[in-house]
């Protein structure tokens, strides 16, 4: 296949030529009839989304490994890492492998994280192509999953000695060159929520209250506190963290400060408490929305290259699991279909560079995650890419998105939609159509 006169992040014309899945050349010009004229557009390497909740096995009427990845396709995303919360919960080998199973199902490559429960098997999910350990969670979210201090620092240690690449290739430089497990963690400390906050213990009153309760309660100083102790637990026995969904300032500076990376989610990114009463339970996620104030500082990080990258968080519910009193609804916004189109109308905007989106959601991730074949438009790594027009902005209708959960916390503003996404050279979208369910695990290679 040969794109001819694409626009790449950086700005340059090329022609990018795909052989065998991969980018075979990216030149000024190549010989050849083309496939696709790509005048005035823009050509990115697909979009690595290292945190979804794509529901299966389990909870299967709020998302399908095939309704979530049909949602990232047509929002851009080639690599999606899906995250242990599921029923059964992916913490053992049986977990793995049934997830391993329905992940079959999708359109773009995938990651299939373990998670960590006081009934986990470290050893039989280091034996299968895991993604990364996480997200680990220091406090409950959805799934009840939350662990205590013993348990997490024994699941660090884990990851420092867990020999798994060792394992998994014969070859002494592969192995030198690969990372070992990183933890993804769930940074909030249930300790410093505020039990003061009207409603908490009413037990289903407050029907009517909004999401800014919510806020209230899973105070920002649970995530800065959280971090600190998972940076320092990780420090200690050189693991790799990797924090998830940081929501504030002082949580991501804390990453920063102690050598962890981090992702911030859309919806913290482009959203406040300002909004929460116009989306009512809809707006109740965690980490929870903050103020307009801290929203800024989160941007403003985004913007100059603190924080790694972007990742959703993408957490849908049905309407009718939303639909009830705040401390009744199940916390979580669906996000993987919006991620790039609302990053690439900040591009359009003039708010952020396309060069500054291109690393925060293709090149970082890769480059953070050990994935050598994503996240860049060069020869020899992965025909992942999404063609857009970037002036054509639409609007954001839930209705037109392709998660099971058929709404958004971004109704109503702008963003710029990819008309063609292609996951190792193949169609999986293009112009609302979808082509084959391609997907790959991303460790099995
Ligand atoms: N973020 C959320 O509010 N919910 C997530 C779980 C999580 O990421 O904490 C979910 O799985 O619904
Ligand atoms: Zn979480
Ligand atoms: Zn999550």
């Amino acid at each position: 296949m040969l794109i001819a006169n694409a626009t790449l992040p950086d700005g340059r014309e090329r022609d990018v030529r795909i052989a065998d899945g991969q980018i075979d050349a990216v030149e000024p010009s190549l010989s050849g009839e083309p496939d696709i004229d790509a005048a005035g557009k823009r050509l990115f390497p697909g979009a690595l989304d290292v945190h979804v909740h794509f529901r299966q096995p389990g909870y299967s009427h709020k998302e399908t490994w095939e309704t979530g990845s049909k949602s990232a396709a047509a929002g851009g995303v080639t690599t999606v890492v899906d995250q242990p919360n599921t029923d059964p919960a992916t913490v053992d080998g049986a977990g793995f492998d049934e997830k391993a199973d329905l992940a079959a199902a999708s359109y773009v490559d995938y990651g299939i994280n373990g998670g960590v429960t006081a009934d986990w098997d470290p050893e039989e999910l280091f034996d299968r192509p895991l993604f990364a350990l996480g997200e680990v969670f220091l406090a409950d979210s959805t799934g009840d999953m939350g662990i205590d201090a013993d348990l997490f620092a024994d699941a660090v240690a884990r990851c420092a000695t867990s020999n798994r690449n060792a394992k998994r290739s014969d070859d002494a430089a592969a192995r030198a060159a690969e990372h070992d497990v990183t933890i993804t963690v769930h940074a909030e400390d249930a300790d410093l929520f505020d039990s003061s906050v009207e409603g908490v213990d009413a037990g289903g009153a407050g029907r009517d209250a909004d999401a800014d309760l919510w806020s209230a309660f899973r105070a920002a100083e649970a995530e800065e506190a959280a971090v600190e102790r998972a940076v320092e637990v990780g420090t200690g026995q050189g693991t790799a963290v990797h924090i998830a969904h940081t929501s504030t300032p002082e949580g991501i500076d804390a990453a920063s400060a102690g050598g962890a990376t981090c992702e911030v989610t859309p919806h913290h990114l482009f959203l406040s408490r300002e909004d929460a009463d116009e989306l009512g339970t809809y707006g109740r996620m965690n980490p929870p929305l903050r103020s307009e104030e801290r929203r800024e500082a989160v941007f403003e990080r985004v913007r100059d290259g603190t924080v790694d990258m972007i990742a959703t968080d993408h957490a849908p519910h049905t309407r009718e699991e939303k639909d009830v009193g705040l401390w009744d609804a199940p916390s979580g916004v669906p996000g993987v279909e919006t991620m790039l189109p609302l990053l690439l109308e900040e591009a359009r905007q003039g708010t952020l560079s396309y060069e500054r989106v291109r690393d925060l959601i293709a090149a970082n991730p890769a480059d953070v995650f050990d994935l050598p074949n994503k996240g860049r438009i060069e020869e020899g790594r992965d025909a992942d890419l999404v063609l857009f027009d970037p002036e054509d902005a639409r609007e954001i209708r839930g209705e037109d998105l392709h998660s099971k959960c058929e709404w958004t916390p971004f109704e109503g503003r702008q963003g710029v939609f990819p008309e063609l996404t292609l996951v190792r050279g193949e169609v999986v979208y293009r112009d609302g159509e979808f082509g084959d369910a391609v997907g790959r695990n991303v460790r099995e290679r």
